[in-house]
């Protein structure tokens, strides 16, 4: 079999079938960095992908050569680093993905990093809303906590925003959170379905471990659980030395995300992930972005599900989580307001 129908090898199987959709176009904005290229090799073995268009400020047009080498059906198509390639790269787009932006060197926070992100997001955010305004923008760029704001304030002010079409991708934590409960107890990661709420970084990523049918993990085990998936993310930094952040798992983080969106697009039913939206849950707290489980669907969001039973120690750590939050939050679209 190979690796591309192992990796989705649901996909294959599923009676809507792969080709019942003429043309899904995913654009990757980034695509030559850390997480951009192996994103888009990814995105290239997806047979659910028919049109793979890579853009970067440098690059872009060298990692499409190389990828468009890979046998599988779909053309990729690299752009120049201009603004009518940019339009190109976007134009006819059903999902984009954004990588764009600097990742953290050891003793940084995610924070850190939104003095040159921010703005870089905003811009491809305004090339989006003028390109394809109704495609899914899935922001990988950091802090996420603010960088989705940010694109739901620029795609507001070119009268465009769709609430139902914007997504953080927190998919990481998920997939840590199921692979570190995994090694403590032996089992099989792809078994294990951890419910993670609230944001993309430190004491924002909320674990509800309570949820996982783990009721053994309690005490110092699960304080240190609950550490390792909030500061998953620092562990990568550390032992990168300096050279960036995660990568490789992003990566497949991201096109799991992006495949949920494609099989939704196609039909396919009660397709959930985790990822970071305009939420009503916590609005009346004043946070208007939150990340729960979301049902997928053709139109994006479909079903923004609850955080649901909590204890005391989740509630704690929620309440920690809200007060952060709020302060992304408002700090990505006080940058729009100042930084139009
Ligand atoms: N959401 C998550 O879970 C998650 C996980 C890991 C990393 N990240 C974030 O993803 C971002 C990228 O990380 P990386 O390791 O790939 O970094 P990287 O430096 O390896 O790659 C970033 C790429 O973006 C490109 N770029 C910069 N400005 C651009 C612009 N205006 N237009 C197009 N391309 C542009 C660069 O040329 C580079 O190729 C960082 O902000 C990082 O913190 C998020
Ligand atoms: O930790 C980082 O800065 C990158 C990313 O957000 C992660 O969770 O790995």
């Amino acid at each position: 079999m190979s690796f591309a129908r192992q990796m989705f090898g649901q996909v294959q199987r599923r009676a809507f079938s792969v080709s019942s959709r003429q043309n899904s176009k995913v654009a990757i904005l980034g695509a030559a960095g850390g997480i951009g290229q192996p994103l888009s090799l990814l995105m290239k073995l997806n047979p659910r992908v028919t049109n793979l268009a890579l853009y970067d400020v440098r690059m872009g047009p060298g990692v499409a050569a190389d990828i468009s080498h890979i046998n599988t059906n779909s053309t990729v198509k690299g752009y120049d680093p201009t603004p009518s390639g940019l339009r190109e790269c976007l134009t006819g787009a059903e999902i984009v993905l954004i990588p764009a932006g600097v990742p953290r060197k050891p003793g940084m926070t995610r924070d850190d990093l939104f003095n040159t992100n921010a703005s870089i997001v905003r811009d491809l955010s305004k090339a989006c809303a003028e390109a394809c305004p109704s495609a899914n923008i899935l922001i990988i760029s950091n802090p996420v906590n603010s960088t989705v704001p940010i694109c739901a304030e620029i795609f507001k002010s070119k009268g465009v925003y769709n609430p139902k079409r914007l997504f953080g991708v927190t998919t990481l934590d998920v997939v840590r959170a199921s692979r570190f409960v995994s090694e403590l107890k032996g089992t099989d990661p792809a078994n294990e379905n951890i419910t993670v709420v609230g944001g993309h970084s430190g004491v924002t990523i909320v674990p509800l471990i309570s949820q996982s049918g783990h009721s053994d993990i309690t005490g110092k085990k699960l304080d240190d659980l609950v550490n390792r998936i909030q500061f998953g993310g620092d562990e990568v930094v550390k032992a990168k030395d300096g050279a960036g952040s995660a990568t490789l798992s992003m990566a497949m983080a991201g096109a799991r995300f992006a495949e949920s969106l494609l099989r939704a697009a196609g039909g396919e039913a009660n397709v959930i992930e985790p990822t970071f939206v305009d939420s009503p849950l916590f609005k009346s707290k004043g946070v208007d972005f939150f990340a729960s489980k979301v049902t997928l669907g053709p139109d994006g969001v479909q079903q923004i599900h609850d955080v649901g039973k909590l204890n005391h120690h989740e509630q704690s750590l929620l309440d920690a989580c809200l007060a952060d939050l709020k302060k992304n939050i408002e700090k990505g679209v006080k940058f729009v307001a100042e930084n139009p």
